[in-house]
């Protein structure tokens, strides 16, 4: 952890107007509770509002703080590994049924759910001061943006020039604002009374960034639900359990209510803060987008080779059918990681999309039940060639498109930079080392080529033509 919080040296991501000149004392995390900084006003606000409604108390095992991530959940006294942290009763919960019985509910029914608690927050956020709503102190307390991808410039962004990251953080930013065009021209406008103020772009990608970043999903009949306070909790890559630290529950034996629970998958020590291990699945790209940081570990660099049977191809009726009788699709997304080996999948899909030629008879209907059997070995060294060939020249033409090489990244990573940038130079160093990689494994390949036995070969040898020293043995008589 000590190493994590070295590397987040900035300043907190702005937050609304009041909290904006706080002090920042990112070395809150590690010292005992005494030397905790005031609690910025808002969300002092905030914690009042919730022991009011009695789900907090000055027993609480946990508060926010003020630390280096922004905002997060400091132990108020030593916790035990799965001790109960908090627990918010549903009533305190944000989901699409509040947004259902809330006043903009008759007009956004039918919405998808992101959208009708987007505009939920947008609604709580710029109704004004003098509104008393009960979200009020909780809207006060999320901040205007994180380090995500869809909250950087196009200078920022151009530090992630050539790489995935770039392309799906502009398709992203490209289906919020269409979404939002949608939104406004059926639900905002022609509803003034409701939404007495102008919404713009800007406030839709910041309610996206907000569910994207806090919202909770996987949990019993839950799939996008804000939990106040509990959305406070921060992520540490040292915490490495699969197991969710959080769950949906019974509020108790004569209870019909249900509570959000959330528990520390580590022992915690006063003062210190609470953290939990968002997803272990997630791809350093993934986090860069959903929450604005990435991690060191080099499994959570990944890229993406997208493969696809040609609507031109002759035989693409029958090598699609083979494709989606084997568990793939005409186009096909192959996530790669960094020091794994290669999607199971890849080899034979890539065999079965260029197989042509004097190969193609493996195509035929008799060879259906066999033929992917088939494609997990090398079919012919034509075949073989043109996979490698293909592939590496994609991988190529990917690492030409980045305006760094990975030692310019590395050598960047030493130094004091900032957030957004840090993320950049890990993104962009993370694909080209796959990249790298994948152009290795077919390197070796295409070096192999004369080595391997091939389809004929061993058909051969399955029906015993082939001698033990590989000679195939001829019927000519002597
Ligand atoms: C669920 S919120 C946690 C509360 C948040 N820190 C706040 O101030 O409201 C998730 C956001 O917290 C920040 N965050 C959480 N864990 C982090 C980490 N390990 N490093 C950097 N930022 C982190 C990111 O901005 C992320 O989008």
């Amino acid at each position: 952890m000590a190493t994590f919080f070295s590397t987040f040296s900035t300043p907190n991501p702005l937050r609304s107007k009041s909290i904006l000149h706080h002090h920042h004392h990112q070395l809150t995390v590690k010292c005992s509770a005494a030397a905790s900084p005031p609690l910025p006003p808002p969300v002092q606000t905030f914690w009042k509002w919730l022991s009011d409604e009695k789900v907090v108390s000055s027993k609480s095992p946990a508060k926010p703080g003020t630390v280096a991530e922004g905002l997060g959940l400091v132990a108020q006294r030593d916790i035990a590994r799965n001790e109960v942290v908090l627990e918010i009763p549903k009533k305190f919960w944000i989901n699409p049924d509040t947004v259902s019985g809330s006043e903009i509910g008759r007009v956004c029914d039918g919405l998808k759910p992101w959208i009708s608690v987007a505009l939920f927050l947008i609604r709580e956020k710029l109704r004004g001061e003098d509104d008393n709503s009960p979200w009020r102190s909780y809207i006060e307390i999320l901040p205007e943006f994180t380090d995500s991808t869809i909250f950087w410039s196009e200078e920022e962004l151009s530090e992630i020039e050539g790489t995935q990251l770039l392309s799906t953080t502009l398709s992203v930013k490209e289906y919020v604002k269409n979404e939002f065009q949608q939104v406004q021209d059926q639900v905002i406008l022609p509803n003034k009374q409701l939404f007495p103020f102008s919404v713009t772009l800007k406030d839709f990608i910041w309610a996206f960034g907000i569910l994207r970043s806090r919202a909770f999903s996987r949990l019993r009949g839950q799939n996008l639900v804000l939990i106040p306070l509990a959305d406070l909790i921060n992520h540490s890559p040292s915490i490495t359990t699969e197991d969710y630290a959080y769950e949906i529950k019974g509020a108790g034996l004569f209870s019909r209510d249900q509570i959000f629970s959330l528990r520390s998958p580590i022992p915690v020590k006063a003062g210190q803060q609470v953290l939990i291990q968002y997803d272990t699945n997630k791809s350093n790209a993934e986090l860069a987008l959903d929450y604005g940081f990435i991690e060191s570990t080099p499994d959570r660099n990944t890229y993406t080779l997208t493969l696809q049977i040609s609507n031109s191809d002759p035989f693409f009726d029958d090598k699609l059918d083979i494709a989606e009788a084997n568990g793939t699709k005409e186009v096909q997304y192959f996530d790669i990681t960094l020091g794994r080996p290669l999607p199971p999948k890849m080899l034979p899909y890539l065999r079965l999309v260029a197989l042509g030629g004097t190969d193609a008879f493996l195509l035929e209907s008799i060879f259906r039940n066999a033929v992917w059997d088939h494609l997990e070995q090398p079919v012919s060294r034509d075949n073989e060639e043109v996979i490698c060939q293909v592939v590496r020249s994609a991988c190529q033409s990917a690492l030409s498109s980045y305006r760094t090489n990975i030692e310019e990244d590395e050598k960047l990573k030493g130094e004091n930079i900032k957030p957004r940038l840090e993320i950049a130079v890990g993104i962009r160093a993370g694909e080209k080392k796959v990249l790298q990689q994948i152009d290795g494994i077919f390197e070796e390949m295409e070096m192999e080529l004369n080595e391997y036995e091939y389809y004929q070969e061993r058909r051969l040898r399955d029906l015993g033509l082939v001698g033990e020293q590989g000679d195939i043995i001829f019927w000519e008589p002597k």
